[in-house]
């Protein structure tokens, strides 16, 4: 089985991606392979440069990730650039860690996909899980994680789907308001009720 797991910037994916490893499912994180494809040398990178000029390259050679962030959560036609750049390669690279997984025996499989129903990946899993937290307790934990304004925050909050849209494409959803260990107990009804194991 393979589960696609999403929600929002900042609603708990990657807290429950946590937990769905510690339980030893394997993870393949899309935020992680986008960071991966962008590396120096990486044909994604020299794209980049080509479309966004030299000012997206820092001195070390490294992708300038708050000035992209900056430019991208902005302007949807930025955005548009940057992904249609990096999509690909993030895809293909998924793809790749998807298929050694399964190719050395797990049953099931976690894709933590943030831009699954954004990017229309819904057929490339068996079952959607979606992480939901409420908008305010959502702007609060991205402005304090990532030391973001408001303005910020709003922007990247803004640059998705709303989370009740992504709610209604779930096959189950875990409402991460309260504390991780009522997370973690959300997450394990869901896991029996879909009889998966790692
Ligand atoms: C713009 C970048 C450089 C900002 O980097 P930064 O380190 O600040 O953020 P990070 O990569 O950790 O992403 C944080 C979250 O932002 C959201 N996000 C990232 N990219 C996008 C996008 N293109 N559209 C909407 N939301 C996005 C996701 O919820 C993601 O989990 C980076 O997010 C990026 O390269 N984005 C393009 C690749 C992409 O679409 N990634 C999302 C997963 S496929
Ligand atoms: N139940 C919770 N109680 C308190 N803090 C939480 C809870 N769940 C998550 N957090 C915190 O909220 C922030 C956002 O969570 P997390 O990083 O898991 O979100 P995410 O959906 O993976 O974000 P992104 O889309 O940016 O990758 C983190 O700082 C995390 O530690």
């Amino acid at each position: 089985m393979i589960i696609g797991l999403t929600g929002s910037i900042a609603s708990g994916k990657s807290t429950v991606s946590g937990m769905l490893a510690e339980r030893g499912y394997p993870i393949v994180d899309a935020d992680l392979v986008a960071r991966e494809v962008v590396e120096p040398g990486r044909p994604a990178l020299e794209q980049i440069r080509r479309a966004f000029g030299e000012q997206v390259i820092m001195e070390d050679g490294t992708m300038d990730r708050r000035f992209v962030g900056e430019l991208i959560f902005n302007d949807p036609a930025q955005r548009k650039k940057l992904n249609d750049i990096i999509h690909p390669a993030i895809r293909t690279e998924m793809l790749r860690q998807r298929d050694g997984h399964l190719a050395a025996g797990k049953k099931t499989v976690v894709m933590d996909i943030p831009l699954l129903f954004e990017s229309r990946l819904q057929h490339l899993v068996d079952k959607i899980l979606v992480v939901s937290v409420k908008e305010e307790t959502q702007l609060h934990r991205l402005m304090a994680r990532n030391s973001f304004t408001e303005q910020e925050a709003r922007a990247r909050i803004a640059s998705q789907l709303p989370i009740s849209e992504k709610e209604k494409g779930a096959d189950a959803v875990i409402y991460n308001n309260g504390t991780l260990e009522e997370t973690a107990r959300q997450l394990d009804q869901i896991l029996e009720s879909w009889h998966t194991m790692a």
